[in-house]
């Protein structure tokens, strides 16, 4: 059993008459221990892949499981419970709650699946460089450092599954060589991977690549 596993996912949008085929039966795994890159070109179905793939989003055919569990067409509630308990989510929209500061959403996301850890709260904001914006509210940040808050938050409850979609998007190289780190000690203590890059050095850290074209796994 794997950590993860999506089977023939397809997703659709329409737009008046036009239809974008952004899944087209895509399927992949991703195990304990385990760090699987998704690379592609803009638009080749990256992002809409993790938002299936963690159930923020509905593929319109084919399903995911969680450690052997379904996670697919699940009540919301259900969902929001499973991937409470699995998933720490990087998204590049942001996975902060604005009415909180960024050590309050860090001990939020502990709290959720245990205690929370104020030494690792404030061992992960130095880890992102942020230790002194520690109170300021996420609306009070910079993009950059927003996305540096959300990257700490996603990794704050060592999650059994991370799905990062672009982490290093908006973070300087000293920040990405400090995110690798994160991730190999996450390899190291058997959590599972899954992220979108355009980041050719993070994508060389994982353990399997996996190319996305026009929806579909590229073979080439
Ligand atoms: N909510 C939506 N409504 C309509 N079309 C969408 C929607 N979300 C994505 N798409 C389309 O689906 C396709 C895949 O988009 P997606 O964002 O998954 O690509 P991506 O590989 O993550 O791109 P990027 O590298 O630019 O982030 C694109 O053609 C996009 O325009």
């Amino acid at each position: 059993m794997h950590a993860l596993e999506a089977h023939e996912l397809y997703r659709f949008f329409h737009i008046g008459d036009d239809e974008t085929a952004a899944l087209r039966g895509i399927s992949l795994h991703v195990s304990a221990g385990e760090m699987v890159a998704v690379v592609g070109p803009s638009g080749s179905g990256k992002s809409t892949l993790l938002s299936c793939i963690t159930g923020l989003d509905e593929p319109d055919a084919g399903y995911v499981e969680v450690a052997g569990k379904r996670l697919t067409r699940r009540p919301e509630a259900e969902r929001s419970r499973i991937r409470a308990a699995s998933f720490g989510i990087f998204q590049q929209s942001g996975n902060l709650f604005g009415h909180l500061s960024v050590a309050q959403n860090l001990r939020l996301t502990m709290l959720m699946v245990g205690k929370p850890n104020e030494k690792r709260i404030g061992m992960l904001l130095e880890s992102v460089d942020l230790l002194h914006r520690a109170r300021a509210l996420p609306a009070e940040l910079s993009g950059g450092e927003a996305a540096r808050a959300a990257l700490a938050a996603a990794l704050a409850a060592d999650p059994p599954i991370l799905v990062a979609d672009e982490p290093t998007a908006e973070v300087d190289r000293d920040t990405e060589s400090r995110l690798i780190a994160h991730l190999e000690a996450r390899r190291r203590a058997g959590l599972a991977t899954l992220l979108a890059t355009h980041s050719k050095a993070l994508a060389l850290k994982a353990d399997r690549i996996i190319a996305l074209r026009d929806g579909r796994i590229d073979n080439e």
